[in-house]
């Protein structure tokens, strides 16, 4: 993949740029965090996703003599030693990110960017477009995984996506978070994902009946059989007729795999199909069910009883459609003064809107009796107690009397180094790395802040020393 994406930018973006390089402060180095102050979904948790996509992004990131001449159409007062200097652009900075896969919460950076501000600026506007759209759909995946832990999950969710790239980076992010396969084949082979594919009501319609469409297909695929029962009748039609054909592939030697529902009563249908399928022999024959399902539908579904094996989830998943958009920001947390990074702030009257000053890291607090983890951490980089695992304070910055000590645990740093001035450093782990890693992920939590519904809030604390930093400069910027 070789998109030439230096102009997936906004047009203020490069407007900084300019006005850096006119005044000479193109140098100047500056800090960014990533992250998001909300959780979708009402979900206790966001699955990070969308790094490699950053990666692949920076690491072919120029301006083309195309893009020049275009940007030179568009502002006559861009003169030519800025185009130039466009030209010139390489990114040579840093970038420190939590891996693919990453249990994440509000208001913890999960990529930090740093850097001369020519190069950075360019970059916030794309960053954000991967990261919050995959984490998204990784995160409303998370949630169907939840509700179907052993089941098989299919993303079919292309045909109703916003577009190509998401239905493409969409499937990869519901892979991710433990999703088994995708009905897209280009996603198939850009990332070695498994790919699946039943037959749609078309091949049923323009057959002269179901029978008939049934036995040829069975007839050219005999190894792939799942035929959708619910073109004109499910109980009476549909299942009667796959039942016939599942008998002739049994004498041919093979086996029907699966019939697909997708319409009606799914409890309802999944239940008197099973039974109709076992009474005929055909335990083996699995259910595979559609229909505009999400993590309520089928968790309703199994509550109903339904005997459903294989769950395929398009429209609801790859749109996120109870919530279609991650609000992660990209906001300036330090700038480079007198040689030195000043952390600086951004005041709000919304108190959730204030950023944390400064370049931080980021420690997920697991408790070594338990194994589970307490709280994640953020913390100043020379701030060593919390690196050493000494006693360190929990405390609550709005009701600070509820403040505890915690000693005998593992601070486990998540931000990993991916670039180093320029040069990328992290080895990118397989998809089936990232997603055993996710699954691990989960395991550190204690169920309460997993659930699907009204979870537990996991607190994210700032260092006694931090939270001092952006108190000092609230004040400081208090008119
Ligand atoms: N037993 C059930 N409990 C809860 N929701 C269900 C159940 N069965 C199906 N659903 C869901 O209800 C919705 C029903 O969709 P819809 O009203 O389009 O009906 P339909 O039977 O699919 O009709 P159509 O033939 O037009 O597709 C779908 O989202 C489906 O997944
Ligand atoms: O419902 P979703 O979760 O979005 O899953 C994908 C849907 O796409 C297909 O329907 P469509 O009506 O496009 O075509 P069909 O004629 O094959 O049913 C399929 O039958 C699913 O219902
Ligand atoms: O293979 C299928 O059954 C399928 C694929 C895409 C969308 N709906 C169904």
């Amino acid at each position: 993949m070789n998109e030439q994406l230096a102009l997936h930018t906004d047009k203020y973006q490069i407007n900084m740029m300019y006005v850096h390089w006119a005044q000479g402060t193109d140098s100047q180095r500056a800090v960014f965090d990533v992250y998001f102050r909300k959780l979708p979904f009402g979900n206790g948790f966001a699955v990070a996703a969308g790094l490699e996509r950053v990666i692949r992004y920076i690491e072919q990131l120029h301006f083309t003599e195309e893009d020049i001449a275009y940007l030179r159409t568009q502002e006559e007062n861009y003169p030519e030693e800025f185009l130039d200097a466009l030209r010139g652009y390489r990114f040579s900075g840093d970038i420190h990110a939590v891996p693919e896969g990453t249990v994440v919460f509000p208001n913890e950076p999960i990529l930090r960017v740093q850097g001369r501000i020519f190069e950075v600026q360019l970059l916030e506007t794309a960053i954000l477009n991967f990261v919050n759209y995959q984490t998204l759909v990784a995160t409303k995946a998370a949630r169907v995984k939840q509700v179907a832990p052993n089941d098989t999950l299919l993303e079919f969710g292309t045909r109703r996506a916003q577009e190509a790239d998401a239905a493409v980076w969409g499937a990869r992010a519901a892979y991710v978070a433990g999703f088994d396969a995708t009905s897209n084949l280009r996603v198939g082979k850009m990332f070695d994902i498994p790919v699946s594919g039943t037959h749609a009501h078309a091949w049923v319609q323009i057959n002269d009946s179901e029978e008939e469409a049934f036995r040829k297909y069975a007839e050219v695929l005999p190894d792939q059989v799942t035929l959708l029962v619910d073109t004109y009748d499910t109980l009476k039609s549909g299942v009667p007729n796959a039942i016939r054909i599942g008998r002739e592939l049994e004498a041919r030697g093979k086996r029907m795999n699966a019939i697909r529902l997708d319409s009606g009563d799914l409890a309802y249908l999944s239940k008197k199909a099973r039974k109709m399928l076992d009474d005929a022999g055909f335990e083996y024959v699995k259910i595979v069910a559609t229909n505009d399902l999400d993590e309520n539908i089928i968790l309703n579904l199994k509550a109903e009883g339904a005997r459903i094996d294989v769950w395929g989830v398009g429209t609801q998943l790859i749109t996120a459609a109870d919530q279609p958009a991650l609000g992660g920001v990209y906001k300036l947390v330090a700038r480079e003064k007198n040689g030195y990074y000043e952390p600086v702030i951004k005041i709000s009257a919304n108190p959730e809107k204030v950023t944390n000053p400064g370049v931080k890291d980021i420690y997920r607090i697991i408790i070594r009796e338990t194994g589970k983890a307490k709280a994640d951490y953020m913390a100043l980089p020379h701030e060593t107690d919390i690196r050493n695992g000494e006693s360190i304070r929990l405390f609550d910055p709005v009701h600070s009397y509820l403040e505890e000590k915690v000693t005998d645990y593992d601070a486990i740093p998540l931000l990993k180094t991916i670039f180093k001035a320029g040069e990328l450093v992290y080895q990118l782990p397989t998809l089936e790395e990232i997603r055993q890693y996710h699954q691990d992920q989960l395991k550190a939590f204690w169920p309460e802040y997993l659930r699907k519904l009204n979870p537990e809030g996991y607190r994210v604390h700032l260092s006694a020393e931090l939270w001092k930093l952006k108190m000092e400069l609230i004040r400081k910027y208090q008119f």
